[in-house]
């Protein structure tokens, strides 16, 4: 018998995907190996390389590179969309949309013992999300944000809130035009984790943005 009735998606793994931090803190998400050794070196532990539209043959060298980054620095990197190449290279862990679950083998993931976190918009998807049983679930988009094309309308913090209450028992990630000034009210609504890029990657300073973010988050993790 397959899932399909339920998620959409061919087969599942028996067994939940291996778990991760309850509160994953700051989690910026970057698009290069500089990027990823400059978070790593002023006191980033969760990450993703998000590389978009490249051959995976253009993107395995960054990729590998990443991962022993990541590992050198005891941090829980995890690739984005290139699961094959995440699971090949043995990163921490993989995030999926919910696009990328249909055309990927989350048994194989499982299987290989890479985490995984996975985007959700509104109720439907975070019911699907939670079929998978992954390692954490993403929120979003929050607010407007210059940096994806979102084919659907902000989710706001009322919808936040509800949709973290809804799954108490896994770690949460926010993500979406979280600028600084927005964390607090972000933290309000329950989420163990805010996922940036441009708060990071075009603030001004990004040295003391960032210094800013973990500050913030951390003091509000229990
Ligand atoms: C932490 C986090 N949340 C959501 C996303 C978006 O994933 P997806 O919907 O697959 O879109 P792309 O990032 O692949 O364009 C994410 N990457 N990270
Ligand atoms: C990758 C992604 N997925 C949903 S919103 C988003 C981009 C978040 O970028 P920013 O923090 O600059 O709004
Ligand atoms: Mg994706």
């Amino acid at each position: 018998m397959t899932d399909r009735g339920l998620t959409g998606l061919p087969s599942l793994p028996d067994t939940p995907f291996l778990p991760t931090e309850k509160n994953l803190g700051l989690y910026p998400v970057v698009d290069t190996l500089e990027w990823l050794e400059r978070l790593l070196n002023a006191g980033v532990t969760t990450i993703q390389l998000r590389i978009k539209d490249k051959q995976e043959s253009d993107v395995e060298a960054i990729i590998r590179q990443a991962i022993e980054l990541g590992k050198r620095f005891n941090a829980r990197l995890f690739i984005n969309d290139y699961w094959r190449l995440a699971v090949k290279h043995g990163a921490y862990g993989i995030h999926l949309g919910q696009e990328d679950l249909l055309t990927s083998d989350l048994k194989a993931i499982h299987q290989a013992g890479l985490r995984l976190g996975v985007s959700t918009h509104d109720d439907q998807e975070l019911a699907r999300a939670v079929a998978i049983r992954p390692s954490y679930i993403a929120l979003g988009h929050i607010f407007p944000t210059q940096t994806k094309d979102m084919p659907s309308a902000p989710q706001g913090l009322q919808e936040l809130k509800r949709h973290v209450a809804s799954i108490p028992d896994y770690p949460t990630v926010a993500i979406g035009g979280i600028s600084i000034d927005k964390v607090d009210a972000v933290l309000d609504c329950g989420v163990g984790s805010i996922a940036v890029v441009s708060a990071i990657t075009q603030a001004p300073d990004w040295q003391q943005a960032t210094a800013q973010l973990l500050s913030m988050i951390e003091h509000r993790e229990r």
